[in-house]
């Protein structure tokens, strides 16, 4: 189960940090440094009736720019904890965060917040639309609450939509489309901004598997047309085939 937005510290001073810039992508909108995220050592512990759990412990991880990265592992391994952390949504006890030049682990929550609006982008089990708006409103709505000018909303929702394959579906309240179609309308708002990373917990996880095919589909699609790499959770075996990279968790740690 996705457990996002759950856990905020309170946290220490900013520390931009600069890195020598890798170009890996020619695309004129977007030079994306490599490697886009590190998580170096990081531990993360939770106080539970008085006593400490220890969830993540030691973890160390890339995201490379326009790969899809699988996080697998059992139930209550630590996954969501830890894309909680990539996303800026939590930080860790110990260890660090690197996303492109910010440290997150030592900057501030409103730090984070500011570069997640612009940066990344969500996707969960659930789809998150809201269930009054059509397609089209739901990803116009990410695009007001990422401070985009009105004046470019008409393409790009036009754009997004398109290229998730509901071109004839825009002004379908969520409702009215079936699961796998309701999460093409979350990849659309999640792809709106233009963030470099999308994290998704469990996306396919409520779809068949030939929907949750589709998704992947999609999922390999917008890497490629919007430079995007992609960290998400899953259980499905059949899904993992499609990953750049798995990364399995067992017990808080990757095992090879
Ligand atoms: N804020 C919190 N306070 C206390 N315990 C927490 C907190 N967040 C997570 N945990 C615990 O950390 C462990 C790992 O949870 P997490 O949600 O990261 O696992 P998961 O691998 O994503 O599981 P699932 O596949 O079921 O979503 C669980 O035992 C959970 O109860």
């Amino acid at each position: 189960m996705a457990r996002w937005f759950r856990k905020k510290n309170t946290s220490e001073a900013l520390a931009f940090e600069e890195e020598p810039a890798v170009e890996v992508s020619s695309s004129p909108s977007r030079q994306i440094k490599s490697p886009l995220l590190t998580v170096s050592g990081v531990h993360r512990s939770f106080q539970v009736g008085g006593q400490r759990l220890d969830v993540l412990k030691g973890i160390e991880m890339e995201l490379k720019p326009l790969q899809l990265v699988m996080l697998k592992g059992r139930s209550g391994s630590g996954k969501t904890t830890l894309l909680n952390l990539i996303g800026g949504l939590d930080q860790p006890n110990e260890g660090e965060i690197r996303f492109q030049e910010h440290a997150f682990h030592l900057s501030s929550d409103d730090e984070r917040t500011l570069i997640r609006r612009k940066e990344i982008g969500f996707i969960f089990q659930s789809y998150a639309l809201m269930p009054l708006l059509s397609a089209w409103e739901n990803v116009e709505l990410a695009l007001r609450m990422a401070g985009i000018p009105r004046s470019e909303w008409k393409a790009r929702v036009k754009h997004c939509l398109e290229l998730v394959g509901l071109g004839k579906r825009m002004h379908h309240r969520p409702f009215e489309l079936s699961g796998g179609e309701q999460q093409r309308v979350a990849i659309a708002k999640a792809i709106a901004h233009r963030p470099s990373l999308i994290l998704a917990d469990e996306p396919t996880a409520e779809l068949d598997s030939q929907m949750g095919a589709q998704i992947m589909s999609v999922f390999r699609s917008i890497m490629k047309t919007e430079q995007i790499t992609i960290c998400m959770t899953t259980h499905d075996p059949t899904i993992l085939e499609v990953a750049d990279h798995v990364y399995e968790m067992v017990d808080g740690k990757f095992v090879s």
